[in-house]
């Protein structure tokens, strides 16, 4: 018999990912649920009482109403959407932040799973902290690049509408008032002592993302340059099936492409530069190892299987 799973959200973006991922694996028993009945607490309750694992791929508010619905069961639940992030009593996913974290994530009841910006940010910035190159006080900026589909069904529709307006064809910085939601993850999870300067740009373009770091080593704790830098982060994650960094010169000719990991899950990490100015940049996919894959890997971890299993890595 196989591992019951109830994708709550499973007509959303992520929960679509997810859903199509899952299908095709002998190992898992997906629970469907009524149509009409998706939004219904009584129908979601028992679709919960009967599933092993739980992924909530929901607004934040219909997040927490979920899972107060797994009170007494014994679900285990990965949640996908902000509202747990930091909250003490979950735990917080990124497998790949250290041996400890992967293990927490074997045994935990509630995942936490990472934001996709905050994916690309914590890749980059937390072995440096780790490896005590960058202090909690270093002035950290983050430029990150989506396509459309991190905001979900309603942004989609949007940018494929065919009345789509001049300006969703160009590139558009958001998050102005420098309050996005996943700050609060990255200051937490990178150790730092105070929020980074973040500048999340979205494109049109479906999936991917490019998440830029840039780096100043005359800050750094320590006289090091761009191969020290690049060596703190493959060493970090060394066989890591999901996080692969490149050597020098393995860009695409001089240049990054935001979109080159879209349908995959994994992530790639290049360190450019020179021995003075660095940028640290991730490549990924939003709903890959940003949203669904990550998911997916989590519940693997949970289950004790190989974390790749059904999962497409393309390095
Ligand atoms: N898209 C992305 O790249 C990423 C998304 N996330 C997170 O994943 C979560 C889902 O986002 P995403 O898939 O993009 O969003 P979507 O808007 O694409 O999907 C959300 C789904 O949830 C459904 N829904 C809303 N309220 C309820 C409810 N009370 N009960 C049951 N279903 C409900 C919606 O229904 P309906 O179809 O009727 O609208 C919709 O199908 C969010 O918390 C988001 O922050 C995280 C990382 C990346
Ligand atoms: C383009 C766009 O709007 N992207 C969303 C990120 C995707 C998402 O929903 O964020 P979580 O990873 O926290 O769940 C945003 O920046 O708020």
């Amino acid at each position: 018999m196989g591992t019951k799973v109830f994708i709550d959200g499973h007509e959303g973006t992520t929960g679509l990912r997810i859903h199509k991922r899952l299908q095709a694996r002998p190992d898992i028993e997906l629970i469907g649920i009524d149509p009409a009945e998706r939004k219904k607490t009584a129908a979601v309750k028992r679709c919960m009482e009967a599933a092993d694992i739980v992924f909530l791929c929901l607004p934040d508010a219909a997040a927490v109403e979920a899972v107060a619905l797994a009170d007494g069961t014994n679900v285990r639940i990965i949640d996908t959407s902000t509202a747990h992030r930091s909250d003490p009593a979950w735990t917080y996913g990124f497998a790949e932040l250290s041996g400890q974290q992967f293990e927490a994530i074997s045994k935990t009841k509630r995942l936490a799973n990472p934001g996709c910006h905050a994916s690309g940010v914590i890749a980059a910035v937390r072995p440096l902290t780790e490896a005590g190159l960058m202090g909690g006080d270093y002035p950290l900026s983050a430029f990150s690049l989506t396509g459309y589909s991190g905001g979900g069904k309603k942004m989609i529709a949007k940018y494929e509408s065919g009345e789509k307006p001049a300006e969703l064809s160009a590139p558009r910085q958001y998050g102005l008032t420098q309050n996005h939601k996943h700050l609060q993850e990255i200051v937490t999870v990178c150790k730092l002592q105070r929020e980074p300067v973040f500048l999340p740009v979205v494109d049109d373009y479906y999936s991917g993302m490019e998440v830029a770091v840039p780096v100043f080593t005359h800050l750094f704790g320590e006289k090091v340059g761009l191969a020290e830098v690049r060596d703190v982060l493959a060493a970090h994650y060394d066989g890591s099936p999901f996080v692969h960094v490149h050597a020098a010169g393995e860009d695409k000719g001089g240049f990054l492409a935001a979109n080159s990991l879209s349908g995959y899950d994994d992530m790639d990490i290049f360190v450019t530069g020179n021995d003075e100015r660095i940028v640290v940049t991730v490549l990924f996919d939003n709903l890959g190892k940003g949203a669904s894959g990550a998911a997916i890997e989590y519940m693997n971890i949970m289950l004790g299987l190989d974390p790749a299993t059904g999962l497409v890595l393309h390095g």
